[in-house]
């Protein structure tokens, strides 16, 4: 993308009459090392801020201002490095499930801002978005010989629920189907990991990719954390919540199309071996990634495939031992 906008190039629906409220807004400015960002804001308060670069969500604040995701102070805003932290977008492949770089290439691609996307059977009302679209290079097709239009809106609703649709389009014309795996690889803030559960991925099968992708049973209880983790849950309920005690915040993680989750902390070890990561970083992120992974994704040409997630930060008053799983996990 060249130039700046000064204007939305996506509009928003008109205010809600409240007196107090303000239209939801998309903003286009230069973040950190000049790269392009887009700042969505909702009429209560509430933010989000995108990066061009990847595609990549770096920023989500609720009403009080307060941020949401993790962000490494050690991230790297500088192809080709991955931002640290926010919301990576993996894609075509997850980790290293396949022969190109780890989680793919469209985390470190610039993408562009969809003028003209295909209508959305989503309302829009009320909500601040913004459409962007990756397609690939020569030297992309060089390493992933196949052509395709991925279509991302990020949203942001008027409560504050951040929401991500991707829509990915096979447009080879030598009539070759192709594959992929898929991450939304989603770091939380969370105050500190010890205080956390993970509530909804009880008693499922995962991969432990700490014990060579093999094949484990989760027990009964909600997931805590004591040491690194790193597994993918399958078939995975379309909800899931991550509760933080300390913070009295439950995050709900809603997800469509896509049946797997990851849930990842490299705890102290792998942290002070990542360069883009501070050392103590890892007592206040977690992952939880809503993915398409065992079972890789297959597009004929013409065909599309859509995966959509969405995250709400609700203030919660649970504590260790008064946890009703099913008030999360069921309620609205
Ligand atoms: O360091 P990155 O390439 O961003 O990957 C970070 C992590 O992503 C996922 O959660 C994988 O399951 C992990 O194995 C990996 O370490």
């Amino acid at each position: 993308m060249s130039g700046e906008k000064e204007k939305s190039t996506v509009t928003s629906a008109p205010p809600s009459p409240s007196p107090s409220s303000v239209a939801p807004s998309v903003e286009f400015s230069k973040g950190i090392n000049g790269l392009q960002k887009v700042i969505l804001r909702e009429s209560r308060g509430s933010s989000a801020e995108v990066y061009l670069y990847g595609g990549h969500v770096t920023s989500w604040k609720n009403d009080h201002g307060e941020e949401l995701l993790f962000l490494s102070s050690k991230a790297i805003f500088k192809p080709p490095k991955a931002i640290r932290g926010g919301i990576p977008i993996c894609f075509p492949q997850f980790a290293s499930h396949g022969t190109l770089d780890q989680h793919g290439f469209a985390r470190n691609r610039f993408w562009a801002v969809d003028e003209d996307p295909p209508p959305f059977p989503t309302n829009t009302l009320n909500k601040a978005f913004v459409d962007l679209i990756l397609k690939p290079s020569e030297e992309d097709m060089k390493i992933w010989p196949h052509s395709f239009e991925y279509r991302l809106r990020i949203a942001l609703g008027p409560g504050g629920d951040l929401m991500l649709t991707s829509r990915i389009r096979n447009t080879n014309s030598d009539g070759k189907p192709f594959s992929f795996t898929f991450a939304y690889h989603t770091y939380f803030s969370v105050s500190d990991i010890s205080e956390v559960r993970v509530e909804g991925l009880e008693t499922l099968d995962y991969l432990d990719n700490l014990q060579n992708k093999e094949r484990f049973t989760e027990q009964g209880d909600a997931l805590t954390f004591e040491s690194e983790v790193d597994k993918i849950y399958l078939s995975t309920p379309t909800k899931i919540a991550i509760i933080d005690h300390e913070k009295k915040r439950t995050f709900v993680l809603r997800k469509d199309g896509l049946p797997d989750a990851v849930v990842w902390n490299p705890w102290d070890k792998k942290a002070k071996a990542m360069a883009d990561f501070g050392d103590d970083e890892y007592k206040h992120m977690l992952c939880v990634e809503a993915a398409a992974v065992e079972k890789a994704v297959t597009l004929k040409p013409g065909e599309e495939w859509k995966g959509r997630l969405e995250l709400s930060a609700v203030p919660s008053s649970y504590c260790s031992g008064q946890l009703d799983p099913q008030r999360v996990l069921q309620g609205s």
